[in-house]
């Protein structure tokens, strides 16, 4: 089986969302899988002292089927937590920390040999650098993993779609798959704006869309198990499953 990097067309676009619903739909096949994340920037205070939501939802789905003593943790699912929510290479250079892919590479790695999937949410979109000339793009290329896409849809989406579909491209990489999202009530030209991008995105780049994920507003991070197995259900991963084989 091979893994899979998530991003989006934009920061709180619903990734740490649909990363979840893909674990819980793989974890459904009888596979087991966690999440990762290369880096999260934004830490708030709490009962057991600093956490961060997309890693609370992440170790959530990651130890649903896990005994207490096998439950992993934020270090195992993220090398490198920093405080201010901002872009990770500016606040990684404020806190003097130098954020290393190597050092990615091979926490990532370790939860590979213990699962048969390991699904990677990037932060932001998909170029957003850990250093002055490294990406989470550059990542994604290092582990060479077919890239999944969320896409929030609203006026603009198609470009931001367009221009993080052109560069996975430049990368390498494959474009395995896309969710469009609602993180707002639908616009004018909405389901417009879903098919052209099913068309385009599978003509250039036999990209399939997975899902159309419907706007919640009583959705809340850190995501619950129950919200993520409602979501689970508006995905269909069976395209992921054969690529995979
Ligand atoms: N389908 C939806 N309906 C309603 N709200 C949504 C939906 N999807 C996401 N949201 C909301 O949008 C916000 C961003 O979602 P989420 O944290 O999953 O995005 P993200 O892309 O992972 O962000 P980041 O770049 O910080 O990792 C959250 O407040 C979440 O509750
Ligand atoms: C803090 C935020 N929620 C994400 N984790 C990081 C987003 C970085 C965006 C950088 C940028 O593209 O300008
Ligand atoms: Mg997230």
């Amino acid at each position: 089986m091979t893994s899979f990097f998530i991003t989006g067309t934009d920061t709180e676009v619903g990734k740490t969302l649909i990363t979840g619903a893909i674990i819980y739909q793989l974890q459904e096949q009888g596979y087991s899988v966690c999440g990762f994340k290369p880096v999260v920037a934004g830490l708030v205070s709490a009962e057991q002292g600093w956490m961060n939501e997309d890693l609370e939802t992440l170790l959530t789905i990651s130890n649903r089927n896990k005994s207490p003593a096998d439950a992993l943790t934020d270090e195992q699912i993220c090398p490198y937590t920093l405080h201010s929510a901002a872009a990770p290479h500016l606040v990684a250079h404020e806190e003097g920390i130098v954020l290393d892919l190597e050092t990615m590479r091979s926490a990532f790695v370790k939860l590979l040999d213990q699962h048969h999937i390991v699904v990677v949410e990037g932060a932001g979109g998909f170029l957003v650098p850990i250093s002055e000339s490294v990406t989470l793009g550059d990542f994604a290329e290092l582990l060479n993993l077919p890239v999944i896409l969320v896409v929030d849809i609203r006026l603009g989406c198609i470009n931001h779609a367009l221009l993080t579909a052109a560069s996975i491209d430049q990368h390498k990489l494959r474009l395995v798959g896309w969710v469009a999202n609602f993180t707002a009530p639908p616009g004018p030209y909405s389901e417009e704006n879903i098919q052209t991008l099913q068309s385009m995105l599978w003509h250039q780049y036999q990209a399939k869309c997975l899902g159309v994920i419907p706007y919640q507003p009583t959705l809340k991070t850190p995501y619950s198990i129950d919200d993520i197995e409602q979501v689970a259900h508006f995905l269909t991963i069976d395209s992921l499953l054969v690529q995979s084989e």
